[in-house]
């Protein structure tokens, strides 16, 4: 049988113009594991409030980042397929979660290539609900209805993967070499609380108390396989051994959040000003949940975290690019897709 792959990324509207901007925006925030409350009362948040007045404010944000080959995210994706393509001998293809290269265009291509068997690889490090279940849901309903005689298989989330964390940590080793910090932030996107419990399969790991300092997180549990927030401390308690970082200079924060709901803390933007506030001078900060650079990484971080890092007297702020093409990254997904290859039982 033959076999293909599908990189899936989340996204980015056609242009950073509002009418576009808005478009995507109401597809990806009606996805209800993304706002996760009644239909109605999503309609109403989103079609009623939040398009009528964010569309305008992240086409600004979305202009300020926009390459001239398109959406960072997008280019930098495309660019990953093609180094990955160049290490494997099945056909890849890519698609978006929201947008126009949309999933079933994506089996559509390996369909027509004669593809029967496919490698799903959803291109999030740890999981949550807003991201990996999100596309494995959809591809399951496209395949359903579209080709039923498709197999998909997906790699999980793969945040404690010794060669990802290898990957990981010699991309931030190396863009950090000769440069001065103090302190090292993990800045992971954050997700509302909520989630964290919704996707706890034993109902009883993530303490609501435990709000920074999660010992739920440092416990053993079975829920570790679809905690995001475990995963996320995972991810910088491993780079930060393998790196030999020292205790108090690096710590995680999450980014990104919308709404007046309790997210993930601490939050990003709070973090950087405490810092600041604290005597840090130079900073690096480094975003681990994001494979590709995009709005979240060069706008959030790059550009509002390093105002807000100078108003508070810091001097130097440094971003770690995500791995976006980086050879150790590529090497990591081939080697992925060569195992899932060679264990394979052809059906
Ligand atoms: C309730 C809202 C959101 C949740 C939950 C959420 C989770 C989540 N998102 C990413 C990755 C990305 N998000 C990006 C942009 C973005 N995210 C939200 C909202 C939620 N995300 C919005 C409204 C936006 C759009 C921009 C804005 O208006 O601020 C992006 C960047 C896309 C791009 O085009 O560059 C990424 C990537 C993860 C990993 C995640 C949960 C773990
Ligand atoms: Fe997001
Ligand atoms: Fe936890």
């Amino acid at each position: 049988m033959k076999k293909g792959v599908l990189l899936v990324n989340l996204g980015s509207p056609d242009s950073p113009e509002p009418k576009d901007v808005k478009k995507y925006l109401g597809e990806f925030l009606m996805d209800p594991r993304v706002i996760d409350v009644p239909l109605w009362a999503r309609t109403l948040l989103v079609k009623g409030i939040i398009l009528n007045t964010r569309p305008k404010q992240s086409a600004e944000a979305y202009k300020k980042i926009w390459w001239e080959d398109g959406s960072p995210l997008i280019v930098l994706s495309e660019q990953l397929q093609e180094k990955v393509q160049e290490k494997v001998d099945f056909p890849v293809a890519l698609a978006m979660r929201y947008g126009s290269m949309t999933i079933k265009k994506g089996l559509q291509e390996l369909v027509d290539k004669g593809v029967e068997q496919v490698f799903l690889i959803p291109l999030y490090p740890q999981f949550a609900m807003a991201t990996t279940e999100t596309i494995l849901v959809l591809a399951e309903e496209v395949r359903q209805e579209h080709f039923p005689n498709l197999n998909i298989e997906s790699l999980p989330a793969f945040y404690n993967n010794p060669e990802y964390i290898k990957a990981l940590s010699e991309s931030i080793k190396k863009s950090l070499a000769g440069k001065t910090y103090e302190h090292l932030l993990f800045s992971y996107h954050g997700v509302p609380e909520r989630h964290i419990r919704k996707s706890d399969i034993t109902n009883s790991h993530c303490k609501p108390s435990d709000k920074i300092d999660c010992i739920c997180c440092k416990t053993p549990s079975p829920a570790h396989e679809f905690c995001y927030k475990h995963q996320c401390k995972e991810v910088t308690r491993l780079v930060a051994e393998y790196l030999n970082l020292e205790d108090n200079t690096y710590s995680t924060s999450f980014q990104s959040r919308l709404g007046f709901d309790p997210w993930l803390q601490p939050y990003t933007d709070r973090t950087i000003e405490r810092l600041g506030k604290s005597g840090i001078k130079n900073m690096a900060i480094v975003t681990p949940a994001f494979v590709s650079d995009c709005l979240e990484t060069l706008e959030e971080i790059a550009m509002e975290g390093e105002e807000i890092f100078h108003e508070v007297g810091g001097k130097q702020f440094t971003t770690v690019p995500c791995l976006n093409t980086d050879d150790n990254w590529v090497a990591f997904l081939a080697n992925r897709i060569n195992e899932w290859s060679k264990n394979t039982v052809e059906v």
